[in-house]
């Protein structure tokens, strides 16, 4: 087990030469030491340059980085100690997998017998035991990302940072993989940070998540704090179904999970704590152990609520129902603006 470090970003703000607003926006966000923090967000929301500008590729227009309380906003970035992983492998092709992760130790004047020891011991950790004497193009993509990932760890950094490591990668490896760096995580007990623009993979994966949007983190929380409790329809709608309706204060907006609306005859009786909308099914689909039922509800918005298979009410296409759920399911959320807004300290 590693020693633990934690990350802390203070008022980061970076322009790009010429741009007219910041690609990342007065950003403050503090990682926990052996935490899987993850940045999630779409495209040319700010993610790789966040982690780029942690990294030291990228500098600060303002603010500050740290590595457990010490300031590295202005060091080189082969002074910071971190291990870095991209999307695209970058392993040096004329050397063996061997070579190629015992490359950093060898720059850091690592003893041969040492390095002997260390490598063999991250080959196992990406099972990748039996390929040392192989060159990258004898490997597949995925076993390829591993060496990437073994050659990141082998000279124990203080951080872990992976820019969408899985992202050249089919579905089918990707979930594979997905599961490996879990593990090495646990196993490693290092802080790691992980950009993907993927929910799936964030939710799967993330100790905490950052949501980016437009520069700026919207929200931070657990991957069930962020499903449960989202805090902008931003974040909602990034994380996963849901079905939104105008709130009753102004600028606000109601939300609710799917598996959250039941539905019921139209004239059916409320219990006290529920909440309804008049709706049409507009489409019902099977989707293994629930049906899914597209919803138009009376004010004009769409929905979805998901029912456990079987169709009881024997549903139709067409028909009028009660959407119906419990307040304690039900989330106001502001406006993205305000939620953005009032991020910035
Ligand atoms: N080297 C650069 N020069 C100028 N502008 C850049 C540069 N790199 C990124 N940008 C801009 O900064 C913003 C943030 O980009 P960034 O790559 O950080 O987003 P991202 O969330 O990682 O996106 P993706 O998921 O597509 O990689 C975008 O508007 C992008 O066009």
């Amino acid at each position: 087990m590693m020693k633990k470090h934690s990350i802390k970003i203070s008022n980061a703000t970076r322009y790009y030469p010429g741009a007219a607003k910041p690609a990342i926006d007065d950003i403050s966000l503090d990682i926990a030491p052996g935490e899987f923090m993850t940045f999630l967000g779409p495209s040319g929301s700010g993610k790789t340059t966040l982690l780029s500008i942690i990294a030291g590729f990228v500098g600060l227009n303002a603010g500050s980085v740290e590595i457990d309380g010490q300031d590295i906003t202005n060091l080189k970035p082969h002074k910071r100690d971190l291990g870095v992983v991209f999307q695209q492998y970058a392993l040096f092709p004329h050397m063996t997998v061997f070579q190629n992760i015992a490359y950093p130790l060898r720059q850091r004047g690592v003893s041969r017998a040492e390095i002997e020891t260390r490598v063999k011991r991250v080959l196992d950790l990406v099972q990748l035991g039996d390929f040392a004497h192989r060159l990258p193009r004898q490997l597949s993509g995925g076993q390829q990302q591993r060496v990437a990932l073994a050659r990141a760890v082998v000279y124990e950094p203080r951080a872990l940072l992976l820019d969408e490591p899985l992202g050249a990668l089919d579905k089918r490896l990707r979930d594979r993989l997905q599961l490996e760096i879990a593990r090495m995580h646990r196993e490693l007990g290092m802080t790691f940070v992980f950009v993907t623009h993927d929910q799936e993979e964030a939710l799967t994966l993330s100790d905490r998540i950052a949501v980016f949007n437009n520069g700026k983190i919207m929200q931070v929380g657990t991957p069930t704090e962020l499903y449960r409790s989202p805090n902008s329809l931003f974040v909602a709608k990034f994380l996963g179904e849901s079905n939104i309706m105008e709130g009753s204060s102004r600028g606000t907006n109601v939300i609710v999970r799917p598996e959250h609306i039941h539905l019921k005859m139209p004239t059916s009786k409320l219990g006290e704590n529920e909440l309804s909308k008049a709706a049409r099914i507009t489409e019902i689909s099977f989707a293994g152990a629930h049906l899914k039922v597209g919803l138009a509800f009376s004010g004009g918005e769409t929905g979805l609520s998901l029912i456990t298979a079987g169709n009881p009410l024997q549903l139709q296409r067409g028909e009028e129902v009660l959407a119906v759920w419990s307040r304690a399911n039900q989330h106001t959320v502001m406006n993205d603006d305000q939620v953005a807004a009032a991020s910035k300290s």
